[in-house]
Parts: C-alpha cells; sequence; structure tokens
C-alpha cells in the first residue's frame, strides 16, 4: 500500500520522459536499416526495453553512448533467429510491431509477454498478416500469445482496418515494405502517424492518398540520426494535474506535438482550458513547449473521429470530469477495454471509491462534478501504469487515499514521483 501527502497547488516547469511510442520505432526502424544509426534520448522504460532486447535477439547491436544509442545492424534481410523465446513483457506496442516485422522474415520467432499482454488481443495482427500469406499460430485459435511465428511466403495486398490501432496499421506497413508487391492499408479513422512519419525519415517510399496508405515492397531503409521528443502522454499527467490542482501554473518543455497525439489540448480548450503551445522544431517529429494555467472546465460529450488520438489521455480525463462544471460524458472507447488492463473498468472503479457518480457503457462512461469526497478507501492501479499514475494524482489532490501499488508507472514514466513533487509549493 501507498500513501501521499494532500497537495494545494503546483507551480514551476518540468521535462517529461521521451516518447514511448517514437522510441519504439526508432530502435525498430534503425535495426531494419543496413549500417549505424543513432537513437538520442530514448525513453528507456520496461515496455521500450522490450523491444530492444527482442532486437538484440535477432543479432542487431545497441552500444550506449553519451545521450542515447548507437544502433548497429546489417538491415532487415540480415536478421538472425533468435534463439530463444522473444518476451515483449508488458507492451502491446512491442507484441504488434514485431509480429509484423518478424513475419515476411522466413526464420522460426515465438512471442510472449506478461500476464496483461497475454490476455490482449493479437488477433487483429495475426489475421490480417494470414491474409498476406504469414504463417502464425497462437493460443486461442490465434488470438493471444504466445504466438509462433513460421518461414512463409508474404505478398502485399489490400487490408481495410477494423480496429481504430495504430498497433496494427504499423504492423502491417513493417510486413509490406519487406515483401513483394504493393500493400495497401486503408484506415477509416485516423490514428497516430508515428510509423509513417519515421519512415519516410528513414528514406522509404510510402504514398498517403486520403485514407489509404500505399507501400511499395523490397524498400531499403537509410540508417539515420533521431532524437526523441519527450511523450505527449506523459505530458498529459501534468496538464491534467494543473487543470486538478487549484492556482496551479506548469510549463512543460519539449515534448512532442505531432497533431495525431494532441487532441487531449483541443479537447480540454473546448471544455474551457487555459493551454498554449508553442512549437520549436519540425525537421523530425514536431515539438515544442505546453503551459497549462488552472482554469473552470464546462463538462460535455466527447466522441467520434478524436478518440483514438486521445485514447491514452481517456482515463485522465475522466478524472477531471469530476471538476467540471457539468456532467463529462465519453463514448466510441470501447478499445480502452484491451490496454493494460480494462481502462474503463479501472477507471469507474476508482472514482466510485472517491465517492463520484459514474455511469459506465460499453463504450465508455460518464462523470458526473464530485460533490462528497469519501473519507478514505484503497484505489487500485489494476497494474496499469497510467491507472497508477492517475491514483497518484488522486492521492495527492484528495489525501486519505491508499493506492495497491505503483510499480507499473515503470513501463512508461519510472521516476513519475520525483518530477511530479519538485512542482509542489
Ligand atoms: O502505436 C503505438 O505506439 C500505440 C498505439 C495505441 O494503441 P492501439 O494501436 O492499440 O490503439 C496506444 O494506446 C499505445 O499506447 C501506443
Ligand atoms: C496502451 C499502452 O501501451 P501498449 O499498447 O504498448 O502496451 C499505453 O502505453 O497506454
Amino acid at each position: 500500500m501507498v500513501t501521499f501527502e494532500k497537495v494545494k497547488t503546483l507551480k514551476g516547469e518540468v521535462e517529461v520522459p521521451a516518447d514511448k511510442s517514437i522510441t519504439h520505432r526508432s530502435f525498430i526502424l534503425s535495426a531494419m536499416a543496413c549500417g549505424e544509426s543513432v537513437v538520442k534520448n530514448p525513453l528507456m522504460s520496461r515496455d521500450t526495453k522490450a523491444t530492444m532486447a527482442a532486437l538484440k535477439a535477432c543479432g542487431v547491436q545497441f552500444e550506449e553512448i553519451e545521450d542515447g544509442f548507437k544502433v548497429i545492424s546489417k538491415g532487415y534481410e540480415h536478421f538472425n533467429e533468435p534463439f530463444d523465446i522473444i518476451n515483449c513483457e508488458n507492451s502491446g506496442t512491442t507484441a504488434r510491431l514485431l509480429t509484423g516485422l518478424f513475419s515476411p522474415m522466413r526464420k522460426y520467432f515465438v512471442l510472449t509477454g506478461d500476464n496483461s499482454l497475454k490476455k490482449r488481443p493479437m488477433g487483429r495482427v495475426t489475421e490480417p498478416l494470414s491474409k498476406m500469406g504469414a504463417v502464425i499460430f497462437g493460443r486461442n485459435n490465434n488470438k493471444n500469445l504466445p504466438i509462433t511465428i513460421l518461414p512463409s511466403e508474404m505478398r502485399g495486398i489490400k487490408i481495410e482496418s477494423t480496429v481504430k490501432s495504430a498497433q496494427v496499421k504499423s504492423a502491417i506497413i513493417l510486413a509490406g515494405l519487406q515483401i513483394d508487391g504493393e500493400t495497401v492499408y486503408v484506415e477509416r479513422v485516423k490514428t497516430r502517424n508515428h510509423t509513417e512519419v519515421m519512415l519516410k525519415y528513414y528514406g522509404v517510399d510510402l504514398e498517403i492518398d486520403n485514407d489509404e496508405i500505399k507501400v511499395p515492397g523490397k524498400q531499403i531503409l537509410k540508417p539515420s540520426i533521431v532524437e526523441v521528443p519527450g511523450d505527449f502522454s506523459s505530458a498529459a499527467f501534468f496538464i491534467g494535474a494543473a487543470l486538478m490542482f487549484e492556482n496551479s501554473e506548469i510549463l512543460i518543455k519539449n515534448v512532442g506535438l505531432n497533431p495525431t497525439r494532441t487532441g487531449f489540448i483541443q479537447v480540454l480548450k473546448d471544455l474551457g482550458a487555459d493551454i498554449s503551445i508553442t512549437v520549436r522544431d519540425d525537421s523530425f517529429e514536431v515539438r515544442g513547449d505546453i503551459f497549462v494555467r488552472h482554469s473552470g472546465l464546462k463538462g460535455g460529450k466527447v466522441e467520434g473521429e478524436i478518440i483514438p488520438n486521445i485514447i491514452d489521455e481517456i482515463p485522465l480525463l475522466g478524472v477531471l470530469g469530476l471538476f467540471c462544471e457539468n456532467p463529462l460524458e465519453i463514448r466510441d472507447a470501447e478499445e480502452l477495454r484491451v490496454k493494460e488492463s480494462d481502462r474503463i473498468n479501472s477507471i469507474v472503479h476508482n472514482l466510485n471509491v472517491v465517492g463520484a457518480k459514474i455511469e459506465e457503457y460499453n463504450d465508455g462512461f460518464k462523470v458526473y462534478p464530485i460533490k462528497n469526497v469519501n473519507d478514505g478507501g484503497v484505489l487500485k492501479s489494476f497494474d496499469d501504469h497510467r491507472i497508477a499514475m492517475i491514483n497518484i494524482l488522486l492521492a495527492k489532490r484528495f489525501g486519505n487515499f491508499l493506492i495497491d501499488s505503483i510499480e507499473s508507472i515503470d513501463v512508461s514514466f519510472p521516476d513519475f514521483i520525483e518530477r511530479f513533487e519538485l512542482l509542489e509549493v
């Protein structure tokens, strides 16, 4: 059990750890290129270490340098067959992207994960990859880890997205660029586009034509130098905190501001939040600073095409619902049920513990402004890093609440508490 002292106000400047999505991709794309790439300022967390370990198991070298890693590879055509099972730990991004990466390699791979990841859906990648010719077997009728990838003959075809997932899109693209023919991925609702943006930076030819991503086969990646910006989804906890703690003012520096990730700012501004951004650099992935001042929020309904853009921030948005003038309703977010925990269930559970009224739907929830905070209780983190960080915010805002465990923050933001406490006044 963990407890925290009640905090009133937060003030000052903070930097957040490097972007998790971009770190995974910078390791993977550097490994696919033939030669020496450099990844500066990567996130070194449980999830990204799992991706690095998997690539090392295929013979890719990671040499530590002062501000990151040199990645030395013979290119994707010359990956070694791993000697052992690959453990993707807690990371959906590792499992899905590596399934796409490995499936055309004509080698034998076995992928597994921790107890949470073994429950998360893999059919969303094994099915389309199998349509492209991949031979993949897995537990529960190929729907769950562990999975086995066997040698196969894949070819480019047209794949229509069935889930709103950047991980699925990325898996198909990573496979498509290694095989014969053109792969077309049709994405009806836009998801984060780091894979597309970064592949172009690594010299890959990719055509984006409305909702179609066209990937010519048999492409070569050129070794590159990348610097990973701060993670918007980690910055979101400070944006949310400034709006939860009265009189707060926080400047968050050097954050990735890719527009397919920053919908949370738009949603909050629509609710009445005082947030401004300053773009500093747009050369690799756009980045800049975010300034947030405590302000009143109106409430309302958030649904539709914005949802994939804010998917990792929705549980936090639920907490902000407590501080809105009117109820805040989230719909179309059924994907939350298959994250590290069932995040709809997790948020409903914890907001009930603090004394809020909250209605649960299959695809979301409705939070009512909080009237009477309970005297105390135990918040549960469900082994989910984003829920654990939310619980820390709730415990510091209301006092008196215990949290069952916060170890999972290692997955994306290992020093969250230290950075948060520097802002407390
Ligand atoms: O591609 C990525 O890096 C991610 C995509 C999203 O998952 P889905 O693709 O399952 O929506 C997101 O929730 C996850 O944190 C990271
Ligand atoms: C869902 C997440 O990550 P992943 O799918 O990579 O486990 C997350 O970081 O919130």
